[in-house]
């Protein structure tokens, strides 16, 4: 159910988007409050202050969302003197993983600055003209000390006997995969600016998305869906390797991930499921029929690019909503494998492994997976950190738990103090 509180806007939202000089590194601009980003190789969105939200819950999260959405953007008084996608209104958006949570948002800020293809723009948001704000480098972020760290409801030993309870029910139950999720809490000695793991994770991790939605934040390497334009785009990742930090040992490991058969089994479902859930949507689909090892400084990992022409008028948001829960963080097939997560992983995902992003009054928008991040808990100190891994019938408890490890390093380097 919306809450219809915080949906109702007093009256049309007026919105303005105009070309700007480039005011320098977006996230820089970002003030402590109320800060929303998506951010990638230095292009991407900011945006701050609160002009509409909607809170949604439930299976109909994403279609209550939409709803509110095409309300308040057929209700909009719009100039757009940018016309690309993500100008003129936009919303921010995080989604949970499960129906049965709390907590997916769409957040319309009062200001955004967007930066795409060398043009940079701002966009007021409000019910009344207001001047634009000096666009300046706020101050610079507090950075995070004193992190802790600690498993969460299940420790390391436990949630290896979990994946081994997974593949056996794998083998029993006749499943093809399951991804299990496992959490580690960090703990700060004060409240965390988050604009200082943003910054470094996007310096880090300059090909991944960075994001943050109230409070939920990381970098994340997995495009669930873009449409921009007619043209629909999805990078699916399944089947990972960790890096040594030695370039010839990890050319090597690149290649051997390209040649395993558990990886590549692991790949497959997961490109089919978005292949199948996009096909009704999509015309002129592109489906390669061989991955591409995608580097990252931590991981490796098996990637397809799936993509299409849209032919139905769907908006980014109902695509995201179809293709959620992929394979690479669901399993196949879909609705066992989420059953067994529930009956074994012992874990709140909350809104990791659900769809974030952003959404325009036109339909375009990207929703990125929510892995590789974070949760913010109430008291600003306590962070949940996630990470999953995709087990199949051969899958190794030990491997797992290093895979795991791996995809938990770039929110935790983020949340150590630089050196
Ligand atoms: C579920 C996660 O990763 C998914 C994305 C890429 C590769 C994966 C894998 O190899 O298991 C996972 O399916 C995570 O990072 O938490």
């Amino acid at each position: 159910m919306s809450n219809p509180a915080l949906a109702d806007v007093p009256g049309p939202l007026l919105v303005r988007s105009a070309p700007i000089d480039d005011p320098g590194a977006l996230l820089s601009l970002l003030p402590q409050d109320d800060a929303f980003a998506w951010v990638h190789n230095g292009d991407g969105l900011v945006g701050w202050g609160r002009a509409a939200e909607v809170h949604t819950s439930g299976k109909g999260r994403f279609a209550e969302a939409e709803q509110w959405w095409r309300d308040l953007a057929q209700h909009a008084v719009v100039r757009d003197e940018v016309g690309t996608p993500g100008s003129g209104l936009v919303a921010f958006g995080s989604f949970t993983f499960s129906d049965d949570t709390e907590g997916s948002a769409l957040v319309v800020p009062e200001i955004v600055v967007g930066r795409r293809d060398g043009v940079t723009w701002v966009t007021l948001i409000g019910l009344g003209i207001t001047a634009t704000p000096p666009l300046v480098p706020s101050s610079a972020p507090r950075e995070p000390s004193g992190a802790t760290f600690s498993d969460g409801a299940v420790d390391s030993a436990e949630w290896q006997q979990m994946v081994a309870e997974a593949v056996s029910r794998i083998v029993r139950d006749d499943l093809d995969k399951v991804v299990l999720a496992r959490e580690l809490v960090a703990t700060l000695d004060e409240p965390l600016d988050v604009r200082a793991p943003l910054a470094r994770l996007a310096e880090q991790y300059p090909s991944c998305w960075t994001f943050h939605v109230d409070g939920f934040f990381g970098s994340t390497p997995e495009m669930l869906v873009r449409l921009e334009r007619g043209l629909v785009t999805s990078r699916v990742l399944a089947g990972t390797i960790r890096r040594t930090g030695d370039d010839t040992r990890d050319l090597a490991l690149a290649g051997s991930l390209a040649r395993s058969s558990k990886d590549l089994e692991e790949h497959e479902y997961a490109v089919r499921s978005v292949a199948d859930a996009l096909a009704p949507h999509c015309t002129n689909m592109f489906v390669p029929e061989t991955p591409f090892v995608l580097h990252l400084p931590n991981v490796m990992h098996l990637a397809t690019d799936v993509t299409g022409v849209m032919r139905n008028g769907a908006g980014a948001l109902t695509l995201a909503a179809s293709l959620h829960p992929s394979a690479a963080v669901g399993g196949t097939p879909t609705a066992e494998a989420v059953r067994l997560i529930g009956q074994v992983e012992r874990l709140d995902r909350g809104r990791y492994a659900g769809p974030v992003g952003w959404i325009d009054a036109r339909g375009d928008g990207e929703w990125g997976i929510g892995l590789r991040s974070a949760q913010i808990e109430d008291d600003g100190r306590t962070v949940r950190l996630f990470a999953g891994c995709g087990i199949v019938a051969d899958s190794v408890p030990a491997d797992e738990l290093a895979e795991s490890e791996a995809k938990l390093i770039p929110v935790r380097d983020a949340l150590r103090p630089r050196t």
